[in-house]
């Protein structure tokens, strides 16, 4: 008899015959049928098909040419027009902002002695201790803010910030693209934990001088996933402007208000994970020169959820210290965000075997009481590329383990957060680059950016790709050579 390895063994190998029988159902019932009517119109002769042909009435014939041609135009002229990405750019860190784990230990012991902070030692021996585990490197950043004592967390700082990162960003895409400011139709831009008056958005139109008729957006509160809400906003905003419109994306998180200096582990968390980052992009409705295709956009959102809502929460602690509170559910919270994401993106991009797979054990799951596992899509017949949240080692782990993908599918991820920290909403920009620093994007790769976020969040955006970056200039330019890195589970020093 038949171990069952062995049959699950055999299975595995029937796959990719079962996967391109169904996938190519239409070819597959095409070809016999074509077949059988060259077949059949050979034995009848061509005096018979002629005769038959010559029967026909102007109605029908009409008929059969108009009604298909009247269809295919209302289709054209109805669809939604597509939206691509021209180009990106991410804000390269420097050097003078560099926090190595002893310089940041040594500042937060520093900040315990800081008249009204309440951190203590105990605190410093927790940062420690997550900093250790969270799968960050030595070169990740803060804002220069934060590099005195105690940091500064002002407007005027806060602002610096700001113009630093998004400026730098929006001038390197500037340069790489070509497109003038005045260019530029629609902006859009994302920072969650910051949203000084004049906006970010009026910041970008005085600084480069934007036209007067700008469509613009700031969004804020909207956590980390809010870069792939922005994408589709401006893919929104582009459907309904004049063909070729620019739409100029900006997502980012400002960290120089938002350091926490009471002694609260929830809230003592996002000063060990968030740091700086950024990253501009540019979308338009003309396919010329452009890098990238969005095939899709979906969002989902559990916040009617109580512990949902609050598992990402800004708020002040029991002395007064404001801050951000990470719960210990995030991960749960995430894993049942992402089911409802994958849910309503699987439909529009797996490919037919995976969706009948998936069919059919929900309806055996149904029959059968659950006693069947569900079938888990695999996502990788669906996307070469993954670009997934940098929201700290635990996140990248449940995401992997959710989506059953393999160490090298979460590379990107991972080094990301290493390298750059979590980067909030730009963070799946930094991964993108990575990949395309690497050279593994090719012409037709499809690529997945899920976003988690307060709200709690999943979004989705699918890209494919129709010409891949010609340098690994960018955020990596500097530290490619030196990646990948193996991440241990606990770094010791
Ligand atoms: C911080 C970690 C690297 C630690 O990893 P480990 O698995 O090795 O260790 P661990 O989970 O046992 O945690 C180590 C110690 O920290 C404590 N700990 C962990 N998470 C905590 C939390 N949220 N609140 C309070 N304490 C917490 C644990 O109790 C434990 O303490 P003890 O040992 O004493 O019991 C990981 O938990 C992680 O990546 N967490 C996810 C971080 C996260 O929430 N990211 C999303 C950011 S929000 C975002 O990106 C989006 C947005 O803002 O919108």
């Amino acid at each position: 008899m038949m171990s069952s390895s062995s049959a699950a063994h055999q299975l595995r190998q029937l796959k990719p015959l079962y996967q391109h029988v169904v996938n190519n159902f239409v070819a597959v019932l095409a070809a016999p049928l074509a077949v059988a009517a060259a077949v059949n119109a050979a034995r009848v002769g061509p005096d018979e098909l002629l005769r038959w042909a010559q029967a026909l009435r102007a109605a029908h014939v009409f008929l059969a040419l108009f009604v298909p041609a009247a269809a295919a135009t209302l289709y054209l002229m109805l669809r939604p027009r597509s939206v691509y990405m021209v180009d990106y750019a991410c804000f390269r860190t420097r050097p003078n902002c560099r926090v190595p784990f002893a310089t940041f230990l040594e500042h937060a012991k520093l900040v315990t002695f800081v008249e009204g902070a309440s951190i203590d030692e105990r605190s410093v021996r927790f940062m420690t201790r997550l900093l250790e585990r969270s799968g960050l490197g030595e070169e990740t950043c803060l804002p220069p803010a934060h590099h005195y004592i105690p940091p500064y967390r002002n407007m005027e700082a806060s602002r610096a910030e700001v113009e630093l990162v998004i400026f730098s960003a929006i001038d390197d895409l500037l340069a790489k693209t070509g497109v003038s400011p005045g260019a530029i139709d629609i902006l859009v831009v994302n920072c969650s934990l910051f949203a000084p008056v004049p906006s970010f958005t009026d910041m970008i139109i005085r600084r480069y001088g934007m036209r007067p008729d700008i469509r613009n957006v700031h969004l804020s509160g909207m956590g980390c996933s809010a870069g792939l809400i922005s994408v589709g906003l401006a893919r929104n905003f582009l459907q309904v402007a004049p063909r070729g419109a620019h739409a100029l994306v900006v997502s980012t998180e400002t960290i120089t208000p938002n350091y926490y200096v009471g002694k609260e582990r929830a809230m003592l968390l996002p000063n060990c994970l968030f740091r700086m980052g950024g990253a501009a992009v540019l979308l338009s409705t003309s396919r010329a020169r452009a890098r990238f295709r969005l095939s899709r956009v979906v969002r989902t959102l559990t916040g009617a959820q109580d512990g949902a809502y609050r598992c990402v929460f800004q708020e002040e602690d029991g002395e007064g210290h404001r801050g951000i509170n990470l719960s210990k559910d995030l991960m749960a919270i995430a894993g049942d965000a992402l089911k409802a994401n994958i849910t309503a993106i699987g439909p529009l991009v797996l490919p037919a075997s995976e969706q009948l797979l998936f069919a059919l054990s929900f309806m055996a799951r149904r029959v059968l009481h659950r006693r069947v596992k569900p079938y888990l899509p695999d996502f990788r017949t669906a996307f070469e590329h993954f670009c997934i949240h940098a929201g700290g080692r635990a996140v990248i782990d449940e995401l992997q383990r959710s989506l059953g993908l393999s160490d090298e599918d979460v590379e990107a991820s991972r080094m990301a957060l290493h390298r750059f920290g979590n980067t909030s909403s730009s963070s799946v920009w930094y991964e993108l680059a990575y990949i395309e620093a690497k050279g593994r994007m090719r012409k037709g790769d499809r690529v997945w950016m899920i976003g988690f976020g307060s709200g709690f969040k999943c979004n989705s955006a699918a890209w494919e790709c129709i010409q891949p970056a010609r340098t690994a200039e960018g955020p990596w330019a500097e530290s490619i050579c030196r990646y990948p890195v193996d991440i241990p589970e606990v770094l010791k020093h």
